[in-house]
């Protein structure tokens, strides 16, 4: 079905629907992988988000639900060149079509995605709906400015703890909204696992013991949680602390650094960046709306992104804190990164 995406700017696309054919709204945002399309998709950082690929064909492996990074997919809406109907892979289980009407996620094929990703570079993020009805401008500004993402942490990190078993040290995990690959890479590192929901006190994590401390990725504006801010700043102080993405900006927030919005993001599995003690460039995986632009006072700067110089790591001078803004994961991508996750052992 001939359908449309309509941004705020008043740019229009036209392409055709597949997936589940309703109304969606979202910030829409643009990846650069060229692979690693189920994962994003799971990825809860990416909620409330409307995602294009700049790859210009998605689906060609299908989809195997062992990779998911979560319970179901996350994002608003996928926005493809060319999606691929006959997927070829020993893994793939089902095809991207009927993974998200099963899911209950519009898709758009037969998009100029290159054009539409230009349109993000030049004028920053923009908010978009996703139709099959044109809609006059005015009434399209009614429907997206009730767009709001503020709770999103909240939405898609778990409600209860949990533990993990292990048989090495243990780590209290915060979970804003985990991608299942970092739960993996500790437990293959034999730890024991306690995880709590965004809201959990310092009290209540401090009081499993744990031998460190590890703060989630997650959606949204590091701003817009100020309470959690004030429980980082009380656990940081007591045990050796890891952050990934959300988790690094909640750390940079709670030091007294700052945050802001970057114009279009990082969003893909190919970002270069450099650690700067080693004198290393990996190639990372990547999924970042905001930045730390203020190194807090008793931090210095780690990793920078080579393609804009933005801060991509942290460390404290005497405390044993660090934290990234990339995903040494992977999930998807390559696995360069990994020896972050060795660090924090260290730490522990
Ligand atoms: N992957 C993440 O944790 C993303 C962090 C934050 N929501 C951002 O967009 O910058």
């Amino acid at each position: 079905m001939k359908s449309y995406l309509q941004l705020e700017n008043g740019v229009i696309f036209e392409g055709n629907a597949f997936g589940k054919i309703e109304d969606t709204v979202g910030e829409v945002v643009f990846n650069t992988g060229m692979t690693g399309y189920q994962e994003l998709m799971t990825d809860p950082s990416y909620y409330g988000q409307i995602v294009t690929m700049t790859y210009p064909l998605i689906g060609n492996y299908g989809i195997n639900l062992e990779d998911d990074q979560s319970d179901s997919p996350k994002i608003k809406g996928l926005i493809v060149r060319e999606k691929c109907d006959y997927p070829n892979n020993f893994r793939c289980e089902l095809d991207l079509d009927g993974y998200l009407k099963y899911n209950n996620i519009m898709g758009l094929e037969g998009i100029d995605t290159r054009a539409l990703t230009k349109v993000i570079r030049e004028t920053g993020t923009l908010k978009g709906l996703m139709t099959h009805r044109r809609l006059p401008q005015s009434k399209l500004m009614d429907i997206l400015n009730e767009y709001d993402n503020s709770d999103a942490v909240r939405k898609v990190g778990t409600k209860e703890s949990y533990t993990i078993k292990g048989s090495g040290k243990h780590i209290a995990v915060i979970d804003f909204g985990i991608k299942n690959n970092i739960l993996e890479s500790f437990k293959n590192k034999g730890l024991k696992i306690t995880v709590f929901p965004s809201n959990a006190s310092a009290d209540e994590v401090i009081g499993v013991n744990p031998n460190g401390i590890f703060l989630s990725n997650g959606p949204g504006d590091p701003k817009d949680y100020p309470d959690i801010i004030e429980n980082v700043k009380i656990m940081i102080d007591k045990k050796p602390t890891i952050g990934i993405c959300l988790g690094h900006q909640l750390i940079a927030l709670a030091l007294g650094g700052d945050t802001g919005k970057l114009a279009f993001g990082h969003r893909g599995c190919n970002h270069p960046v450099k650690d700067i003690k080693k004198d290393i460039v990996y190639i990372t995986s990547q999924n970042h709306g905001y930045v730390v632009n203020k190194v807090p006072q008793d931090m210095e700067v780690t990793h920078i992104s080579l393609n804009d110089k933005t801060i991509e790591g942290l460390r404290h001078i005497t405390k044993p804190i660090l934290t990234v803004q990339f995903h040494p994961e992977a999930s998807p991508g390559p696995d360069d990164a990994h020896g972050v996750f060795d660090e924090f052992m260290e730490l522990l």
